[in-house]
């Protein structure tokens, strides 16, 4: 049988999660059951590829910060360029997967598949979903066809582009969303496909953590009602090189802050107008005048994943035009 090499790294989440009892689908304790014995749980996925796994956290995925993201970065792309390897699954907390989704989407340069899967329900409680999500996602990383179509996520049947999807539901199992929709699913163990990203991603990316040890420090600040100045000027004096102000409606930004925004700028520091509206485009030059102020749009990126962008950007160019482009292009 010619099976193809799939590694699973175990990083933690729901998927290595346990309850008390088979009734507790939303309180239990997180990131405790070691990937293989996860992996040892499904024995049907050994008819789907040869597989082997590897502890690379066992953490909660809000815990991932950016020199976790960099590890677990640097040892997919060792893996992707093995002539043994077909394959990469990563079984990851639902938290955060659309951070390292898009990281991975933007610095892993290969075209075979990697795919991150993670579960809603711990795998003690009834109708949990990590087993076929688990299934589901070494198939998709077993199927030629996955490959070239950036990083992938896969759960509750759907194959989702890494660079789109998000988590919009704290508990159901139907939480993971694009915006475009999937680009295909998992039917009766088959993955069928029926879009592409249009996106540059993966081999046609320029970002480069290879020479990297770090990330640039980025910080989001959040726009309510009644909002000041503080949480702007706590991440200006906490070091970042670039702030994402997650604004009102179309990125929109109080009389009150407009300030703060500027002498962040003035500082040295990009500025990124995004939304906290979860969806939608933010407009250039719509609600503020961004090419007077220097300042950079989040397209339809959300908060959480333009701050990923802009550390990426930040590592190639300081100048707001050309961070602008990039912003289109990715
Ligand atoms: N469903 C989940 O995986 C959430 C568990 C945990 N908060 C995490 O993101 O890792």
């Amino acid at each position: 049988q010619n099976l193809a090499n799939v590694v699973i790294l175990g990083t933690g989440g729901t998927i290595a999660g346990a309850g008390a009892a088979a009734t507790n689908t939303s309180a239990y304790r997180s990131a405790v059951v070691p990937v293989d014995a996860i992996i040892e749980a499904v024995p049907d996925i050994k008819k789907l590829a040869n597989v082997r796994g590897e502890q690379v956290f066992q953490i909660g995925s809000e815990s991932f910060n950016d020199e976790r993201l960099m590890t677990l970065g640097r040892r997919v792309a060792d893996l992707v360029k093995r002539d043994d390897v077909d394959g990469v699954v990563i079984t990851h907390g639902t938290d955060t997967i659309e951070e390292t989704a898009y990281f991975l989407n933007l610095v892993i340069h290969s075209t075979k598949p990697v795919v991150i899967v993670g579960s809603m329900r711990p795998g003690t409680a009834l109708s949990a979903d990590g087993s076929l999500n688990l299934y589901s996602a070494v198939l998709v990383a077993a199927t030629r066809e996955a490959g070239g179509k950036g990083v992938l996520v896969v759960l509750n049947d759907e194959i989702h582009s890494g660079r789109d999807v998000s988590k919009t539901n704290t508990f159901k199992l139907e939480t993971f969303k694009s915006p475009y929709g999937p680009l295909g699913y998992v039917v009766e163990g088959q993955a069928q496909f029926y879009r592409l990203p249009a996106r540059a991603h993966t081999v046609n990316s320029e970002f480069d953590i290879a020479q990297l040890t770090t990330l640039p420090k980025v910080g989001i600040a959040y726009a309510y009602g009644n909002v000041d100045r503080a949480a702007v000027d706590a991440i200006v004096n906490g070091g970042a090189k670039a702030l994402v102000y997650a604004g009102t409606g179309n990125g929109s930004v109080s009389e009150f802050m407009v300030p703060a925004l500027q002498d962040a700028r003035s500082k040295g520091l990009q500025v990124l107008r995004a939304s906290r509206t979860g969806s939608g485009v933010v407009v250039r030059n719509g609600e503020q005048p961004d090419d007077k102020y220097g300042w950079v749009v989040a397209g339809d990126q959300n908060p959480q994943k333009a701050r990923i962008l802009m550390a990426l950007a930040l590592t190639r160019t300081n100048d707001p035009a050309v961070i602008q482009q990039i912003f289109w292009k990715y």
